[in-house]
């Protein structure tokens, strides 16, 4: 009999798992944890601003800022989470160190922060992959880059792995300087797409559409294209000159669009910005 494929990864994670900074992005992730089967039990969050959504999951048996700290068992083969903004890194990280024990692997999704400054803020030879990931990864769509430091064992490598897998694809580099870019193209890059729909309704209002049908239309259209661009098996050219009808409508738009200053530039130019901001957070 053919088996069941694993919708679980981390029902056999003994945690406990440690989410330090439950905002945008760690929410997110947790969102995608405990759908694969991250037990609320075997898992604690640090957030000074816990919302609705974060009080909820205390109800449903997630620990929430516990008041004595859950040295014992994040130091258990656990899994210690960084998801807060880099600017406070050096403020939030070396607290950290007491919950670290023999066997605890840090993750850390911060931008800029490197796997050196890390290193600096916690003890020595801790295991750490940077990781960055998007927010697709709150419907289990995000797709992760990461990078490990010297200290992480194979063991270490997979539960980081599972980690990932649960919230989307995950994707290995072994140069922790292509960190900036990624960050650059997958962090941010929903936003991009975001901005283009946002783009999209202004202009088609523009254009003479009522608001309304203007961002249901862009809505519509860019979440369709994305869908087809993720199960089609052609890549993203052939499917925009799938468009494209000789002297139709869209060459008369990609003639703007891919001319001088367009599109492609401004996102070349928009995509260096970014990485370059990624070598500042660095600190
Ligand atoms: N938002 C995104 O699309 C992505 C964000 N990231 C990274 O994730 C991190 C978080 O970003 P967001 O979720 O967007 O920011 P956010 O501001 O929504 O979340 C940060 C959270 O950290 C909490 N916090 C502040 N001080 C703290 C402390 N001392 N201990 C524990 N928690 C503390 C804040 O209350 C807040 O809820 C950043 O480092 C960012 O670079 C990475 C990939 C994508
Ligand atoms: O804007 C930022 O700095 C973070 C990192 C990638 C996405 N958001």
């Amino acid at each position: 009999m053919a088996r069941k494929p694993n919708t679980k990864p981390l029902a056999k994670f003994k945690g406990p798992l440690l989410l330090v900074g439950a905002g945008k992005m760690g929410q997110a992730m947790l969102d995608g944890w405990l759908a694969r089967g991250l037990a609320p039990k075997k898992t604690a969050i640090i957030e000074p601003q816990p919302g609705k959504a974060i009080k909820a999951l205390g109800k449903r048996g997630v620990t929430v800022n516990p008041k004595t700290g859950p040295k014992a068992k994040a130091a258990a083969a656990g899994a210690i989470v960084i998801a807060v903004k880099p600017q406070i890194a050096p403020d939030a990280v070396p607290p950290l160190g007491l919950h670290v024990g023999k066997g605890t692997l840090i993750v850390s999704i911060m931008a800029g922060r490197t796997l050196a400054f890390l290193e600096d803020k916690l003890p020595k030879g801790t295991a750490i992959v940077r990781a960055m990931p998007n927010t697709p990864a709150a419907i289990g769509r995000g797709i992760t880059v990461a990078v490990a430091n010297k200290n992480v064992s194979r063991a270490q490598r997979k539960l980081a792995s599972d980690l990932l897998a649960a919230i989307g694809t995950v994707e290995w580099v072994d140069d922790e300087r292509l960190m900036d870019a990624v960050t650059a193209v997958s962090g941010s890059g929903p936003a991009y797409v975001f901005l283009l729909a946002e783009a999209m309704a202004q202009a088609g209002v523009a254009a003479g559409l009522p608001a309304t049908l203007a961002a249901k239309l862009a809505r519509e259209t860019v979440a369709g294209s994305g869908e087809l661009l993720h199960r089609s098996p052609l890549d993203a050219a052939t499917l925009r000159q799938n468009v494209t009808s000789p002297g139709g409508t869209t060459a008369a738009a990609l003639e703007v669009l891919m001319g001088p200053g367009g599109f492609d530039a401004l996102l070349t130019k928009a995509i260096a910005a970014a990485t370059r901001r990624g070598r500042e957070l660095a600190g």
